[in-house]
């Protein structure tokens, strides 16, 4: 196994993603920001120097683990302190698993202004992974908005509350198109694009005919839920998360923020003609184009355009066909199984709620919101009134009906933890309620730092004992994200063996920002050092400055 070292910086760019000039943040002056490539068992370093002018960041490595370094993992207030401008902070970290993953930007909605980019671990050398390919491509998605995140941010925190709305356009490899397609010669409706500028070119995959591609492709959105085809061609699953999957073949795919697939393509179509492979907003009423990217046979010219229709994503609010995908997705075998039982089971209903007038997001009634001193530091030297030491709620009121808006909107913010037991077995059960409007309930996909979980299913209306009954213990998937569908609960279970402080959140970057996430701690006591940079701000500032490391 090797070290690899990388040496960035972040810093604010000019860029047009889909054609207009905005503010970027970019890493060595690329968005996205440059592709990882390791190899199962390396040891990652990255000296991040932050090059912004006025606020701080810090960043996430999503999928990783973090194995027995959890102020690696790039949280603010939660793993680490913000890094100041003109500081440098070291990321030094295992990847002990191939998989497709990211990297993206979790301080306020940095990752929304572009803060992300692609990792990618092969399997250790001597390894092979369980199915052919010829060669891989990585698709990078992400939404793309013309205001500022600071626009955003500060119209979620207003009264009245101002909501960003749909993005204006969808980005593959950081490129896309506003208000026109690619496809207009052919699709009809629409206004055709005036590429001038290479940053939103159509992104083109080359390929040989009669050649098997493994396509990695993970979503760092914002806001939307996508759905991805490719014109012709059908996909064959085999890795969700860093994880395999029993392979199954469809014709489109959804994939939610924070999810990462594999996917592989036969390149058995026509050779003459070149293809479409689009990308539509799902989940919500789109009112953002598909972004176009070209799978380009050789030899035929790259910009020879597809002569067929770009495929057509399917209606955004058709959960029964996002419900069949997610349903299919199961374990590879010889993927580690659950254990068969839970020490603990934690209810968490996700519900919109109000705080004076001001919109939040609410676990069980509590609006998470993030200490000055981050947790990890403040637990490990049990710093008092660090953060707030009540317990947050087990479960929800047994008569809350999901199906309606809340009776009671008003909730409560707190800085509280779940602390589990140290290897412990917990099942958690999402569930998802009615929004503050009537006949509202939306997409939210979940994502858990420090470790993966088994989804153990899934189930429309209010999540019920005799539903653990069919729980599924025999080929559950191993993920990081999952989706909760609209008044639907989503259970999944996982072993707390990772001694640290974790977020577990929507990764809805607004939604996030409003609340919607908890912290859940677990054996720090057993944290070894925490690196003195990670935690030099607030309380623990002081306690490294009067020199009380104990
Ligand atoms: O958090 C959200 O707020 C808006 C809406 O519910 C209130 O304007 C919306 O669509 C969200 O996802």
């Amino acid at each position: 196994a090797k070290t690899r070292h990388f040496k960035w910086e972040v810093s604010y760019i000019y860029a047009s993603p889909d054609c207009n000039e905005r503010l970027v943040m970019a890493i060595n002056g690329q968005f996205p920001g440059p592709t990882i490539r390791a190899k199962a068992g390396d040891t990652i370093h990255v000296e991040l120097k932050n090059a912004l002018h006025t606020e701080g960041v810090v960043i996430h490595w999503h999928g990783i683990r973090q194995y027995g370094t959890p102020w690696a993992d790039g949280t603010a207030s939660i793993s680490q302190c913000a890094i100041n401008p003109e500081e440098t902070f070291v990321y030094r970290f295992e990847v002990d698993k191939a998989g497709t993953y990211f990297y993206h930007g979790h301080y306020g909605m940095q990752r929304a202004a572009g803060l992300y980019g692609s990792l990618i671990v092969d399997v250790a050398d001597g390894e092979e992974e369980p199915f052919h390919y010829d060669a891989d491509f990585n698709l990078l998605l992400s939404d793309w908005y013309h205001q500022s995140i600071y626009d955003q941010m500060v119209g979620l925190s207003s009264k009245p509350f101002r909501w960003i709305g749909e993005p204006q356009s969808l980005l593959i490899n950081g490129r896309g198109q506003y208000n026109c397609s690619l496809a207009a010669h052919v699709a009809g409706g629409t206004s055709a694009c005036n590429v001038s500028s290479k940053d939103c070119a159509a992104v083109v995959f080359q390929v040989l005919p009669n050649k098997t591609y493994r396509l990695r492709i993970a979503s760092t959105t914002s806001l939307a839920s996508l759905n991805l085809a490719i014109g012709n061609h059908k996909m064959t699953v085999v890795e969700a998360d860093g994880n395999y999957v029993e392979p199954f073949t469809v014709n489109d795919m959804d994939i939610y923020s924070g999810e990462s697939y594999s996917v592989l393509i036969t390149t058995n179509q026509n050779p003459s003609s070149n293809y479409w492979l689009s990308i539509g907003v799902r989940g919500r009423k789109p009112n953002t184009q598909p972004a176009l990217a070209i799978i380009n046979y050789r030899p035929n010219s790259a910009s020879k355009l597809p002569e067929s229709t770009p495929p057509i994503t399917p209606v955004w609010n058709d959960y029964a066909h996002s419900k069949s995908f997610s349903y299919k997705i199961l374990a590879r075998e010889g993927t580690p199984k659950p254990p068969p039982h839970a020490a603990r089971r934690i209810a968490m209903l996700n519900t919109q709620n109000r705080i004076d007038g001001y919109i939040k997001w609410a676990i069980n009634n509590v609006s998470l919101a993030l200490p000055p001193t981050p947790y990890l530091g403040s637990m490990r030297y049990r710093l008092k009134n660090a953060f707030d030491a009540s317990k947050p709620p087990e479960s929800f009121s047994s008569d809350y009906d999901v199906m309606k808006p809340p009776t009671n909107a008003n909730t409560t913010q707190s800085t509280n933890a779940y602390v589990i037991q140290l290897n412990s077995t917990v099942d958690i059960i999402l569930q998802n309620a009615n929004a503050l409007a009537d006949n509202v309930s939306e997409i939210h996909p979940w994502h858990l730092h420090g470790h993966d979980f088994w989804v153990l299913g899934y189930g429309d209306g209010r999540f019920g004992e005799k539903d653990v009954s069919k729980f599924n213990l025999k080929n559950p998937p191993l993920r990081n994200s999952v989706v909760i569908f609209p008044y639907g609960w989503t259970a999944i279970r996982y072993v707390a063996d990772n001694p640290g402080v974790w977020a577990f959140h929507c990764h809805i970057e607004p939604h996030l920002h409003m609340g919607m996430g908890v912290i859940i701690a677990e054996g720090v006591e057993y944290v070894k050092r925490i690196p003195k940079e990670a935690i030099t701000c607030g309380m623990t500032g002081k306690m490294l400055m009067n020199n009380k490391l104990p």
